[in-house]
């Protein structure tokens, strides 16, 4: 089931053409991530999508409705973690988590949702008091308590710390493992390359590459790096058949190849070369 449809999507800041003409569809279930340089149009693209910008040309349907069109009811099948969310209040964390319930019709429980986003121990905290870090895991909190059928995270991981990012991305890997649809946005390779099924790498406002992240840009068939150590120095062979370079080699030293790697392009390598030079900012 096709949860999100996008054809044809235009939208310009006067001069500026930050989306040029996008087309994506995104499945029920699957985690997308929307790759990109800075100024690229990733989080225009995803505020349409979210019923909070109007496009200037193009056809959007998010869970069957026009998001220009946004209900009620539509709203509370969404979640959203927004780039910045800045708002500081006087409640304290479970407050903040119960009140937001409230505006959900089946919306899962406070206590188990600030437990998910390790912020157990600081439900009796005031928000105005919680790191950044924290308070992004407050977002996410936010985000799923009505349980949405689809949630949209805008670098939803900026400013954590290595163990709050592990365990934000075992939280999404858990909603989408559940049948969650998740879209999301992000500057770190690893989080896409850990969580998505499929990336898009958006560039001035375009679709530049689309697919799966462990074969992006032929990747896991591109040629692949041999290396190893002989007579004190390490030397390497770029080939398209490594096997068979590791066989010959295996050969040669009648056994353990020392030091033996065998590489392929990174996801950093392909994303560095789709996006190329003048990647950023939209063109005027
Ligand atoms: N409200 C606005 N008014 C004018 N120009 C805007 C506005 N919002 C975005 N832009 C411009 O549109 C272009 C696309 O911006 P957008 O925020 O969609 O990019 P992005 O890919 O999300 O970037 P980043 O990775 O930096 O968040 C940029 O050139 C930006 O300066």
């Amino acid at each position: 089931m096709t949860v999100v449809r996008v054809r044809g999507l235009v939208k310009s800041y006067g001069a500026v053409r930050a989306v040029r003409g996008i087309d994506l569809d995104i499945v029920a279930g699957e985690v997308f991530a929307v790759l990109g340089p800075n100024g690229a149009g990733k989080s225009t693209t995803v505020e349409i999508l979210e019923g909070y910008r109007r496009r200037d040309a193009g056809e959007v349907s998010v869970l069957g409705v026009d998001p220009e069109r946004a209900t009620r009811a539509w709203r509370a099948r969404i979640g959203i973690v927004p780039q910045n969310a800045n708002d500081v209040y006087e409640l304290t964390v479970r407050e903040t988590v119960r009140h937001h319930a409230r505006f959900y019709p089946a919306p899962a429980d406070p206590d188990e949702v600030i437990e998910r986003v390790g912020l157990a121990e600081k439900a009796g905290a005031r928000v105005g008091k919680l790191s950044g870090g924290q308070r992004r895991r407050l977002d996410v909190a936010l985000a799923v308590i009505g349980r949405p059928e689809l949630l949209f995270l805008d670098e939803p991981t900026t400013g954590f710390d290595p163990e709050a990012r592990r365990r934000l991305w075992e939280l999404l890997a858990g909603l989408a493992h559940r049948g969650t649809t998740i879209v999301l946005t992000t500057h770190y390779l690893d989080e896409a390359e850990t969580l998505a099924d499929r990336v898009a790498v958006v560039v001035r406002g375009r679709v530049t590459a689309l697919g799966d992240p462990r074969t992006l840009g032929g990747r896991a068939t591109g040629e692949a790096t041999v290396a190893w150590t002989e007579d004190g120095e390490r030397r390497s062979v770029r080939t398209s058949t490594p096997s068979a370079a590791v066989a010959e080699l295996t050969r040669r030293f009648d056994g353990e190849v020392p030091e033996l790697t065998v590489t392929r392009p990174t996801l950093e390598d392909v994303y560095l070369d789709l996006i190329g030079t003048g990647g950023e900012e939209a063109e005027r």
